[in-house]
């Protein structure tokens, strides 16, 4: 996979025959792919392993929250399958996060990334306030980076809204991966904090997650190049 390209294309799709059909439309040296709960409930480890198998790098976004002993073991089934990326919810606080990262540490450097999702992109200060976190959204999703980053992630899951603010704060070589990524005049969908994929990387994003954009288009590798070409002019 070549270091230069930082999009993972999002393969939201019911089954294999889809996301694999998609995925051999796809480079595996313009992008990385990500397997989310849809793909893996119905497909799997084999899924993940024939997506690893022909190239790719895989991000498995499954967003583990639950007690620490249960996600450790979860991470480290995981990373058993040869994926590039692996994540946690960091609201699943410090001694949940510790037990994920002790759970890679005998891989040494054949472990996953291990990212942790900070605020999901589709949700607004709105609904921050609903499920009672009274603070506002910007500080929430800095404070759940620095805990992150304390507890041995290597970075988190954030909007490109929030990567200018984050990138002061966190070390150089804490990765900011940012979904919620929206070219001009693509449909917004359930997304709430969206940037473009040239603003996001001139806010600090290291790696974009896109989905829709890409995978419906009608020409999902032409889109794949126009963000791509949209990147490099940026
Ligand atoms: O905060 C988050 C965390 C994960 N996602 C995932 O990224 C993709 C985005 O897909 P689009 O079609 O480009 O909206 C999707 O798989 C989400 O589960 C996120 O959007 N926000």
């Amino acid at each position: 996979m070549s270091d230069m390209s930082p999009i993972i294309v999002a393969l939201d799709f019911p089954d294999s025959a889809q996301a694999l059909s998609l995925a051999e439309q796809l480079d595996p040296k313009l992008c990385r792919v990500k397997v989310g709960k849809e793909l893996f409930t119905r497909e799997g480890p084999v899924l993940v392993k024939a997506l690893v198998n022909s190239g790719f790098e895989v991000f498995l976004d499954l967003k583990f929250h639950d007690i620490p002993n249960t996600v450790a073991a979860a991470v480290a089934a995981a990373a058993e399958l040869g994926v590039w990326m692996v994540n946690v919810h960091a609201s699943g606080g410090p001694r949940m996060m510790d037990a994920a990262r002790k759970a890679l540490d005998p891989m040494g450097s054949a472990a996953p990334l291990l990212t942790a999702v900070t605020v999901l992109t589709s949700m607004e200060q709105s609904e921050l306030d609903q499920i009672g976190v009274n603070r506002a959204l910007d500080e929430q999703v800095c404070e759940l980076a620095l805990l992150a980053e304390r507890s041995g992630m290597d970075g988190v899951v954030c909007s490109a809204r929030e990567t200018s603010m984050l990138r002061e704060r966190v070390a150089k070589d804490f990765w900011l991966v940012t979904p919620g990524i929206r070219p001009a005049n693509s449909e917004q969908g359930d997304q709430r904090r969206v940037a473009t994929p040239a603003e996001a990387v001139s806010k600090g994003s290291d790696y974009l997650v896109i989905g829709r954009p890409i995978t419906r288009a009608d020409s999902p590798l032409e889109a794949l190049k126009q963000i791509a070409a949209e990147l490099q002019q940026s």
